[in-house]
């Protein structure tokens, strides 16, 4: 465990998440997303479901947070939302497991307590929480998390929503945590992951802009169209 954060601290992490109808979604498409990435000096991958999570595992070899997204009826919480999604992805080799730990209701009336006491009952195992505010990510801590990561800032009503990473929400975190914080969410390029290590971020996670093309296409394109609308385009 130790080991594993030490190997971690100060790295960045490649989110590769593709979904069903985009034109990588697929395991071996992640995997190859995956050893992209540890070429070019990544210390660990986000993956997600059981089955990109165990084809990355095998493919790439580097280690590998875990998530599971799956819509539950009744329920905004979407980040490996139960027990049993934990289990499913630490029983395919995740290295850590990282869960939607706002106080949002989880499906089923299972609470977070139960899923953190339920993930303890086997030993060794590492628990990320995804959290949007500062006050979740300190009840995170009370409950036992391993690690807080800024993931979910902007993604809950009650967070501030902005196209920038969440800088204030990771220096609140990183002073009052003992725990490691991640930067996640909306860093664009490598002088903001920089910045994020420097405001007291033990990593950084980066997704968007590095594993998703498509979305970043439709960002020049958009911008490309708004200089030709403007009539800068000779
Ligand atoms: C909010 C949510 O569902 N975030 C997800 C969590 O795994 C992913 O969709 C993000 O890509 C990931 O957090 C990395 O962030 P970015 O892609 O912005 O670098």
């Amino acid at each position: 465990m130790e080991k594993l954060l030490e190997q971690l601290k100060g790295q960045l992490i490649v989110s590769c998440q593709a979904y069903p109808g985009e034109s990588l979604y697929g395991s071996h498409i992640m995997t190859a997303m995956a050893n992209a990435a540890k070429d070019g000096g990544a210390a660990a991958i986000r993956a997600n479901s059981p089955q990109d999570v165990a084809a990355i595992k095998e493919g790439c070899g580097l280690p590998v947070i875990g998530i599971w997204k799956r819509n539950y009826v009744g329920s905004d919480v979407y980040i490996t939302p139960s027990l049993s999604d934990a289990e499913a992805l630490f029983a395919v080799g995740a290295d850590i497991v990282a869960v939607d730990a706002t106080g949002r209701v989880r499906p089923n009336g299972e609470t977070l307590e139960a899923l953190v006491s339920g993930v303890r009952k086997q030993p060794g195992r590492l628990l990320m929480a995804d959290v949007s505010t500062l006050e979740e990510g300190i009840a995170a801590e009370a409950l036992g998390f391993d690690l807080i990561s800024t993931t979910l800032s902007g993604y809950t009503p009650y967070s501030p929503q902005s196209e920038a990473p969440d800088f204030r929400l990771l220096t609140e975190l990183a002073a009052a945590v003992q725990v490691p914080v991640i930067a996640e969410g909306r860093i664009q390029d490598p002088e903001q992951a920089a910045e994020a290590l420097r405001a007291g971020a033990f990593a950084v996670v980066v997704g968007t802009v590095i594993t998703r093309p498509h979305t970043v296409t439709g960002h020049f394109v958009r911008a490309i169209r708004g200089a030709e609308s403007a009539g800068n385009v000779r």
